[in-house]
């Protein structure tokens, strides 16, 4: 069991020192299920080790994939080239990546496989990528359009063209396209994927995923803007380096400029392939931020820049960010009744746009909070930047940050911050 709360003492000076983000969640969740899928033994280094990442390789491990963590930061996987039917339904908690991966992926099993998750996953939108599946010929369905989702696969993936809807999720197409190469062996059946509509979140998604692909054998080709063809080639075993997760990255560099210090991450900002790095050259920008920022293209990234928001010289109107409602809670509202639990008025919705009220003076105010995260990682991760800046401020549910960076207080606590009012 997790801790109710923790309330953050403001450190009062700038924070300095060395702390490094673990690795990316989205490129360990590729490369587990793509070595999974592979035959022969790959070495994931740099990987992240979190609940998400387990849920991963958890399921992995129940379809017959060997997976070995012989250190915090390194996986070895062992395949068959075949996944093996789970003996019970695959249970995938919150993680979106591991939920939608899967759920394509399984069609390759000759058997039936459910996909399924926790209560917040149950509510997160499946629908679309399971009418892409059956649109294909395979067996699947998910009733309330959301997990448990039941495929019943006949031993390899279906091949020819399929549209997706993508505007929900980009994560559906990265499923597709990861199950791509799983048609029957020696078929010469390519599988054409297609964007329905021209909204799809963040593309840089879309890139890591075939960047994936490619390092474990795949072939891809992309045909227009909106088309990819992938051939039946299977996946060849890799050993693969992942590279640290830029979301994870934006609390860091957050902290630097709320505080005025200097972070090292032992990475540099230009260095990450992962979509949310682009946040870097806004968060730079601070006490000086747009008066509007697309979020469309580094949703994750979103919470951390509204957070830093409301302590900018002039306010901010976040757009396209609609499909934040559906992550893993509704981040929209959970932005504003934080930001407004912290002091009436930070923050308005309009429509799916989030304003925030921008007021430099809540520094170095004592304004007691608590920030309900709906266990939501970011909103915890987001709101300690708050606690940085402002005293009183309290994180409910503090160790829901282990879906993707359980070491986050400790790593904030080696750069000076303290916690009270523990329990
Ligand atoms: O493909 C990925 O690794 C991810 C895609 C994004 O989700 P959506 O595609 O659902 O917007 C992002 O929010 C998520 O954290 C990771
Ligand atoms: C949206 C997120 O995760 P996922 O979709 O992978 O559960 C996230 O990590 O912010």
């Amino acid at each position: 069991m997790g801790r109710a709360k923790l309330t953050i003492l403001p450190p009062g000076k700038p924070l300095s020192g060395r702390a490094m983000p673990p690795g990316s969640k989205s490129i360990t969740n590729r490369a587990l299920l793509l070595a999974g899928l592979a035959s022969g033994t790959s070495r994931l280094t740099g990987a992240l080790r979190s609940d998400d990442t387990r849920y991963m390789a958890d399921a992995l491990r129940a379809m017959g994939v060997s997976v070995d963590e012989p250190d915090e930061t390194t996986f070895v996987v062992t395949g068959s080239g075949k996944l093996l039917p789970p003996s019970a339904p695959l249970f995938l908690g919150n993680a979106g990546t591991a939920t939608r991966f899967l759920t394509a992926a399984v069609a390759s099993v000759d058997g039936t496989v459910v996909v399924d998750g926790d209560e917040h996953m149950r509510k997160r939108p499946i629908g679309p990528l399971v009418v892409a599946l059956k649109s294909l010929g395979i067996d699947a369905e998910a009733p309330t359009g959301c997990p448990p989702v039941t495929v019943r696969g006949n031993g390899h993936f279906a091949s020819g063209r399929v549209e997706i809807d993508a505007g929900l999720s980009s994560q559906y197409v990265s499923a597709l396209l990861m199950a791509g190469p799983l048609v029957s062996q020696g078929a010469n059946a390519p599988l054409t994927v297609a964007l329905a509509g021209a909204e799809i979140g963040a593309r840089g998604y879309v890139d890591l995923t075939l960047a994936a692909m490619q390092a474990f054998g795949a072939k891809v080709e992309q045909i227009d803007a909106a088309t990819w063809k992938v051939e039946p080639t299977g996946y060849s075993a890799a050993d693969f380096v992942i590279e640290p997760d830029a979301s994870a990255a934006t609390y860091l560099w957050a902290a630097e400029v709320l505080t005025g210090g200097a972070i090292d991450l032992g990475v540099a900002a230009t260095a990450f392939t992962q979509p949310d790095a682009k946040a870097y050259e806004l968060i730079a920008q601070f006490p000086h931020l747009p008066a509007e920022i697309d979020g469309s293209q580094m949703q994750d990234a979103v919470p951390t820049l509204a957070v830093l928001a409301a302590f900018n010289e002039t306010p901010v109107r976040f757009t396209g960010i609609a499909n934040l409602r559906v992550k893993e809670c509704d981040r929209v509202r959970a932005l504003s009744l934080g930001l407004n639990a912290i002091r009436e008025g930070l923050a308005t919705e309009e429509g799916d746009d989030l304003i925030v009220a921008s007021d430099p003076s809540l520094a170095g105010q004592t304004l007691p909070a608590e920030i309900n995260t709906f266990a939501d990682h970011r909103i915890a991760m987001s709101f300690a930047l708050a606690g940085l800046m402002i005293g009183g401020v309290t994180i409910l549910d503090p160790d829901c940050v282990a879906k993707t960076f359980p070491s986050y207080w400790d790593v904030l606590a080696s750069l000076g911050v303290e916690y009270t009012d523990i329990v």
